[in-house]
């Protein structure tokens, strides 16, 4: 460490803490060993009775925490992402919009593996609102060597950056009730009120709405009208599970429309069934989706609703963390539900 003349020391790395006492009001740090000393702390330190500080010299191939961790930030943000400015070598990864949230884990994970750079998210695949808290980024040593941030930069040159936030495009919606008691009128429908509400959250309304008998071939005619209405996404509840009068799945199928699950390793949502009819997604909702709060139609929805294109394996993946505990307070999607 070298002394310095504080007056001569402003842009200069502070190498030790500084205390002030001012008797009956405050004792205390009043500048922190690391801190990049500004023109306005003159003054203040000079009142401090320090004259000569020490400071640290960064050597040409080092960066002070704050500058190594903007650095950073610039690296693995991506769309619709931002970050703070840096606090004591600590960016905080905050989204620019509403949208899903996406998280490489592989390069997350290369990253962290490199040593002294400390990068916490939350769980990726979920919808997250505009200035949602993403995860945080610290330098831990108060200096570090810039080839860090070089090997960071090739680690993400080709797959990075490491977080994106997609936007939602708001679809055209068709829903189709399936039940013979709701048909017939013996009960109300429940059930379109639940959809309609989980879809405003993506501002997506349905266009048109039917209620058809547990008839396999009627069920089907609804899903091919929708489809010729102009449906962006197809939602038919009921009939979902493995009694006579449920037809539903087996009428998705007759419409030709490629199935890429019946069944989500998902509890509630077992008998969630997902597929696409030429490119419409079309949801079959088990009954669950209209008595729980939050079931895989929660998970998926999301990734649906950002434009994503949904495999098998996207669904078996989802057995990981897809028991919900039923807490007496939601607060899904701030817990291990739905992170796979
Ligand atoms: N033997 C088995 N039984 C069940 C299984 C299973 O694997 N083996 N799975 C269970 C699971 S999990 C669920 S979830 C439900 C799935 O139910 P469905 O989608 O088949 O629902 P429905 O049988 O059509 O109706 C169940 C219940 O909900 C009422 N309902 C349905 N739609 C409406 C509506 N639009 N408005 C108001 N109420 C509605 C319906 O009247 C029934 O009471 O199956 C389990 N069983
Ligand atoms: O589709 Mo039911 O679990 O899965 O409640």
């Amino acid at each position: 460490m070298q002394v310095v003349k504080t007056e001569e020391a402003v842009g200069m790395v502070l190498g030790h803490d500084i205390t002030e006492i001012v008797p009956g009001k405050f004792k205390g740090v009043a500048f922190k060993k690391g801190h990049v000393i500004q023109e306005e702390d003159i003054e203040r330190l000079l009142r401090i009775g320090k004259e000569h500080i020490y400071i640290f010299e960064l050597k040409e191939d080092e960066l002070h925490e704050d500058e190594a961790a903007i650095a950073l930030g610039k690296l693995i943000c991506g769309e619709g992402v931002l970050f703070t400015d840096p606090k004591e070598g600590k960016i905080n990864i905050i989204a620019k919009q509403k949208g899903l949230l996406k998280i490489n884990r592989d390069l997350l994970d290369d990253v962290n593996d490199l040593g002294d750079i400390c990068l916490a998210t939350i769980h990726g695949n979920r919808l997250i609102d505009e200035d949602g808290l993403i995860g945080g980024c610290r330098v831990i040593p108060l200096i570090i060597n810039s080839e860090k941030i070089e090997s960071v930069k090739s680690i993400l040159q080709e797959k990075g950056p490491i977080f994106n936030v997609k936007p939602f495009k708001p679809l055209n919606a068709a829903l189709i009730v399936t039940g013979s008691e709701v048909y017939k009128g013996r009960i109300e429908d429940k059930f379109g009120p639940v959809i309609e509400k989980k879809l405003k959250k993506f501002d997506t309304e349905i266009f048109y709405k039917t209620i058809v008998p547990d008839e396999l071939d009627q069920i089907k005619e609804a899903v091919i009208q929708c489809k010729d209405m102009g449906a962006e996404l197809i939602v038919v509840t009921g009939g979902m599970s493995v009694d006579p009068d449920d037809k539903t799945p087996g009428a998705i199928k007759a419409t030709g429309a490629s199935i890429v699950s019946y069944g989500t390793p998902v509890l509630p949502g077992a008998m969630l069934l997902y597929a696409y009819l030429e490119d419409i997604p079309i949801f079959g909702l088990p009954g669950c989706v209209m008595f729980s709060d939050t079931t895989a139609f929660d998970i998926l929805l999301p990734r649906v609703m950002a434009g994503e294109k949904i495999v098998r394996r996207d669904i078996t993946r989802m057995g990981y963390g897809g028991q919900c505990l039923k807490c007496k307070i939601c607060t899904f999607p701030n817990c291990h539900f739905g992170k796979y």
